[in-house]
């Protein structure tokens, strides 16, 4: 069908406002919540689409206009709504990548496949997301566990739900690439998006941490990636800073994203509590300890992640470190007082008791 493709790929009210919005992509901190408002709740067909022309693939890949529009609204409706989990967050990330892509520690080093294959892996990353835990799945012996063996099972799941979408002919977005172009690109992709999985964040930060050491950079300060691994590292670790990219937001978009996980984690726990398992640490709302979960994810996972991004692509991301150690310090100072019963400037009204009170903060 030639139907007419709404200028900003979504029908909207807001126009002109998204319109301005969308001239943002490039900028880290873009509102995505702003634009699943102004877009008819199509924030990740929206930003994607943009994403498209703005990098000129669909020319480069005679990609029809109509067709990744059904791709990408199809791909969004099979996004479920979780609280965080959801088409804003695929969304989110897709444009957290494409900033990332931008990196000039990184001009001219990506094939225009490779830059493609990046933003489809971001796109489609968590497609399908039920809104509770791989472990969850395997604790209660869901199909999709039975299915993938226990092993990464929602990532599984996200890849082969986002490839058996494109099955339609009306939305095979890929359908004039070579076929060892198809071949490359679903190989990359599934690289990519099962490199989300967090039970594989130790492994690739010590494996980009090695990377680091031995950088090897051109004259103007470029990252050289010769073979196939050292690139798939690059762009692996870049889905994994981009999915883990919440706390280096400005404040506001940080504060809400930490309001939706835990609204999900919770509903886990919910769950959890009513089929009798034991709960998941973080997963139950009567022990609210948000802060710590925040100060303790950043300190062991978010920090030293972007602390050796920044390092590879220095001083790319080095405004993203800093106000990813702002926004630490602001959950830091929170935190429930120090446990400790000498500092008298705790509260006045307990500086006549007759005994050292020590605060206990709520582990
Ligand atoms: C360990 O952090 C937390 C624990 C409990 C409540 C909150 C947090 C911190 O807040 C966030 C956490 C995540 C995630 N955490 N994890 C896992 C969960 C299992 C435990 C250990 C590994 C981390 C994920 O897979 C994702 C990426 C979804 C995403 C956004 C967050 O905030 C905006
Ligand atoms: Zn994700």
């Amino acid at each position: 069908r030639k139907d007419s493709i709404p200028e900003l790929g979504v029908q909207t009210f807001h126009t002109d406002e998204l319109r301005s919005l969308m001239s943002h992509i490039d900028d880290w901190g873009l509102d995505t919540f702003r634009i699943e408002d102004l877009s008819g709740q199509r924030p990740l067909t929206a930003i994607t689409y943009k994403i498209f022309q703005e990098r000129f693939l669909l020319r480069t890949y005679a990609i029809e206009p109509h067709t990744l529009i059904s791709y990408l609204l199809t791909l969004e409706d099979h996004y479920q709504q979780v609280p965080y989990h959801n088409k804003a967050h695929g969304a989110d990330v897709c444009q957290s990548m494409h900033v990332l892509l931008n990196a000039s520690a990184l001009d001219g080093v990506f094939t225009e496949l490779e830059i493609m294959s990046a933003i489809f892996a971001s796109a489609v990353h968590d497609v399908d997301h039920p809104g509770v835990t791989n472990q969850f799945l395997i604790n209660t012996r869901n199909d999709l566990a039975i299915m993938y063996n226990d092993e990464s099972v929602l990532e599984n799941h996200h890849l082969a739900v986002a490839f058996k979408l494109l099955q339609a002919d009306e939305r095979n977005i890929f359908s004039n690439l070579a076929a060892k172009q198809i071949k490359t690109l679903r190989k990359m992709v599934i690289d990519m998006v099962l490199a989300t999985d967090m039970s594989k964040h130790m492994k690739l930060l010590a494996d980009l941490k090695t990377m680091v050491e031995s950088k090897k950079v051109t004259g103007n300060n470029i990252i050289m990636l010769e073979s196939y691994d050292d690139r798939i590292q690059v762009l692996q670790n870049m889905i994994h800073c981009a999915d883990l990219s919440n706390p280096t937001k400005p404040l506001d978009i940080y504060i809400k994203w930490t309001d939706r996980i835990m609204e999900e984690f919770w509903r886990q726990g919910d769950k959890e509590r009513d089929l009798g398992l034991e709960i998941s640490p973080m997963c139950d709302r009567h022990v609210a300890s948000v802060e710590k979960h925040q100060v303790g994810f950043i300190e062991f996972i978010v920090h030293p992640l972007w602390e050796t991004w920044a390092d590879l692509v220095y001083p790319d991301a080095s405004a993203i470190l800093e106000t990813l150690e702002q926004n630490r310090d602001w959950y830091q100072a929170r935190l429930s007082p120090p446990s400790s019963s000498s500092s008298s400037t705790t509260t006045g009204n307990l500086s006549n008791s007759p005994t050292n009170i020590h605060i206990v903060s709520v582990h």
